[in-house]
């Protein structure tokens, strides 16, 4: 059988993962070793994971190349679903904010605002949902950035620690939702390798307990 592929997000997700599959037992001596390679062998030759950008997560998955992705609930919001989110693996928590200067009173007065995100869906539907029309500028990152030089009013960001935000100027003006890192699974895997994928997020959501 070959291996379970899944593909997971580079960059901060990528320490947790380790300590989760570490936590079941699965042998992550290759991916903690991983130089440049990209494609890393888990577990014995079990699973086979792959290093990629939070986006193209997503679109591995959707498109059945990797059975299984480990990404954001932002990227998710962001470029929508085709494919099963299984499991909340409980890190990676953050939240998406409204977030603008200190002190400005963002929702008074009646002039259109202007809005800075790296995630303008999740920009446009939470304003749609107030029923506000806002003008979306899509900016790549350091995203607090904006507001500062005067391109827009606010953004819609990812807040942590507020570390960022705080030191910057800016403040959060109200939160839209929490984010964390999720399993997702290709539709099609699912049917065809299901009893191997729920033992999977059946024994990482164990491990995620404490329980394993
Ligand atoms: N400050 C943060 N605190 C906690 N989790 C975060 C934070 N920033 C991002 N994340 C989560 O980690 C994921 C990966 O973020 P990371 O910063 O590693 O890459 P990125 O921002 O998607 O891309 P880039 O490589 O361009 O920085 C995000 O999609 C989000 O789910
Ligand atoms: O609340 P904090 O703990 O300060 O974290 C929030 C910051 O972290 C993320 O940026 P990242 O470091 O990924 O850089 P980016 O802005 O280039 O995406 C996010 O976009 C915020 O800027």
């Amino acid at each position: 059988m070959k291996p379970l592929r899944i593909a997971l997000t580079k960059g901060r997700l990528e320490k947790d993962t380790v300590a989760l599959f570490e936590k079941i037992g699965f042998d992550c001596t290759a991916l903690k070793n991983k130089g440049r390679k990209l494609i890393l062998p888990v577990g014995g030759h079990q699973f086979e994971v792959v290093l990629a950008k939070a986006a193209d997560v997503i679109t591995y998955v959707e498109h059945g190349v990797c059975d299984l992705g480990i990404v954001g609930k932002d990227t998710i919001l962001e470029m929508g679903n085709s494919f099963y989110e299984v499991l909340d693996l409980g890190f990676g928590k953050c939240k998406f904010a409204l977030a603008g200067p200190k002190g400005t009173d963002f929702f008074g007065g009646y002039s259109a605002k202007t809005i800075a995100s790296k995630y303008p869906n999740v920009a446009r539907n939470f304003f749609e949902s107030k029923g506000m029309d806002v003008r979306i500028i899509k900016i790549e990152g350091s995203v607090e950035l904006a507001p500062l030089l005067g391109l827009s009013d606010a953004i819609v960001d990812i807040v942590e620690t507020g570390s960022t935000l705080k030191e910057n100027g800016l403040e959060v003006i109200e939160t839209i939702c929490d984010v964390s890192a999720r399993l997702i699974v290709n539709a099609a895997s699912l049917k065809l390798r299901k009893a191997e994928i729920e033992d999977l997020a059946e024994k990482m959501d164990r491990a995620k307990e404490g329980k394993l």
